[in-house]
């Protein structure tokens, strides 16, 4: 029977969790942060009580299951900002910090400068760049009233001002924009890893036979709302980067590149529009 935050931990092993997942599970039903593992050190003799210990034993049986970890601990922290998630977006993934990255470095000219996030999700990448920019003015697109709801949430909990709105791609916001960033559905409709993903919702991840229908409707678009000099920045699957690069350059974008995430692997590619 356990009892102890060890027992607990030991119990979740056994289970088959690897160590990561157990800690995080017992931090989220002890209610301390996820950040604060130490606790699980200096908490290990300590009784988790019964309420404790049978959500504890629900989580791990989800968890075995395939859901995120995100979705039942409901957090998931984000270029240092501690986001809520549930099944109703798209998991923020640590690579997408790369496109936040970027957009900062296109935007530091222009400290007051208008931008906009399509198919925000949980509202990571908004977010992420309103916190760190305070004077940018950030709008942000989903056509999910789900996660707009989610989005919305986030950002009343975190005091960042961002106008959201729902919309397919461009069509819910007027511009014109310093910079339009996006990290949209790119997965093959019959890609091997979707059944992998069946947890996370479908709409936030395929985009047609080739992964590439809504880059191409957000390249088409982009180019009559973006100010001249404006930079579009797309995030796209590891092996779409010259397909993302010749619609770039087919749409008239100059300086087109890419840029790699955290593995080394280019997964991100923009441009700009002169
Ligand atoms: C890959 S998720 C990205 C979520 C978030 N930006 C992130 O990086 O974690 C793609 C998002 O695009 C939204 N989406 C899909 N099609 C859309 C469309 N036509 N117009 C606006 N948003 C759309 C989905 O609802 C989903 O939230």
């Amino acid at each position: 029977m356990m009892q102890t935050v060890t027992d607990a931990l030991a119990y979740l092993h056994a289970m088959g969790l690897d160590r990561l997942d157990a800690q995080l599970l017992a931090l989220h039903v002890a209610g301390r942060p996820a950040h604060d593992r130490a606790w699980l050190l200096t908490h290990d003799t300590g009784t988790l009580p019964a309420p404790a210990l049978a959500s504890l034993q629900t989580l791990a049986q989800r968890r075995l299951q395939g859901e995120p970890i995100a979705y039942l601990t409901g957090h998931k922290a984000f270029y240092g900002l501690d986001l809520q998630v549930d099944a109703r977006v798209l998991v923020p993934r640590p690579d997408t910090e790369t496109l936040v990255d970027w957009a900062l470095e296109v935007l530091a000219p222009t400290p007051n400068a208008t931008v906009v996030d399509l198919g925000t999700g949980s509202g990571a990448i908004a977010l992420a760049l309103k916190h760190t920019r305070p004077a940018l003015r950030v709008q942000a697109v989903d056509y999910s009233a789900d996660a707009l709801t989610v989005a919305q949430a986030n950002a009343q909990r975190l005091g960042l001002e961002v106008a959201f709105a729902q919309g397919s791609w461009l069509s819910g916001v007027t511009g014109p924009f310093h910079a339009i960033v996006s990290n949209p559905p790119y997965i093959r409709e019959d890609d091997e890893h979707m059944p992998a993903l069946r947890h996370e919702p479908r709409q936030a991840l395929t985009a047609g036979a080739d992964g590439l229908d809504d880059i191409r409707a957000i390249v088409d678009q982009a180019r009559q709302r973006l100010l001249p000099n404006g930079w579009l920045l797309l995030e796209h699957g590891y092996d779409q980067a010259p397909a993302v690069r010749a619609l770039l350059m087919a749409a008239g974008f100059t300086e087109v590149q890419s840029r790699q995430d955290l593995a080394g692997i280019e997964r991100c590619s923009g441009g700009n529009w002169a």
